[in-house]
């Protein structure tokens, strides 16, 4: 049987000597969608930035496709298949929308960005505009295409959806999920729009002071009131 996409064990991490993730552990089988949830501060940009190898690194394992790149620098990662769209949107803002698409395609050839614009049209539209011209919703279509381009095996969402108006977070879930369903794609997204991320999501990890405090599937978090209320910090899905 092959490995899983991604193998988290007994993980934990932090900034200098603080640690603010702790012996977490998941394994996220091969085209799952998984949201990581959890009220404001308890980790979750934090496990992504671990995953992608920007924090240090105090004890566990990451595996990606089998392979151990607990140690390995960000590039490489990227490299063996890990895709990271942050919540910071890189964009490059002096580079046009075609330009930031050619330097997501790795050693692909250059026609691969159509791609990118079938996935989002409004992006052709824009191809010759700067980044840094571009609307929030575009600039996030353009960070998540250019991370897409790359084939990642998993593909980490950090809060896609803020900021954005919702017809775009409508357009943006829906191209996420086809995404997902052409079966390519194991992705994990964090996001504060709850119901948004369970409409998604075929998992649920939910974060307490960066360790797992609930997992489930989203029926079962819609169901239980007292996690909601207790960890999410909401009255209700909305
Ligand atoms: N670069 C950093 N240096 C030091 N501490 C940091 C850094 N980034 C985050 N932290 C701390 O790590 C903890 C977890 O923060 P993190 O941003 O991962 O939480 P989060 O769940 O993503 O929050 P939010 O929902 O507000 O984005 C917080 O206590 C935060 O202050």
């Amino acid at each position: 049987m092959p490995a899983a996409p991604l193998e988290i064990t007994n993980l934990s991490a932090g900034y200098g000597p603080t640690r603010v993730i702790e012996d977490i552990s998941i394994i996220v089988p091969a085209g799952t969608r998984l949201a990581v949830l959890g009220r404001n501060g308890v980790g979750k940009t934090s496990l992504f930035a671990t995953l992608a190898g920007q924090t240090r690194l105090h004890s566990g394992e990451i595996r990606l496709d089998g392979r151990v790149i607990s140690r390995s620098p960000s590039a490489e990662r990227a490299r063996h298949g890990l895709g990271y769209v942050p919540q910071t949107r890189d964009i490059f803002p002096t580079l046009t929308v075609e330009e930031n698409l050619f330097v997501g395609l790795k050693a692909r050839p250059k026609s691969a960005v159509t791609e990118a614009y079938e996935m989002f049209p409004r992006l052709r539209e824009r191809r010759s505009n700067l980044g840094g011209q571009l609307s929030g919703g575009e600039q996030q279509m353009l960070s998540t295409a250019r991370a897409i381009l790359g084939k990642p095996s998993v593909l980490l969402l950090d809060e896609p959806l803020e900021g954005l108006a919702p017809v775009i977070c409508e357009e943006l879930m829906a191209a996420f999920a086809a995404l997902a369903r052409s079966g390519e794609m194991t992705i994990l997204l964090v996001e504060q729009r709850i119901q948004s991320a369970l409409d998604f999501a075929e998992r649920v990890v939910v974060l307490e002071r960066g360790r797992i405090a609930w997992q489930g599937t989203p029926s079962e978090l819609s169901g239980d009131q007292e996690a909601i209320n207790r960890l999410l910090g909401v009255g209700g899905l909305h």
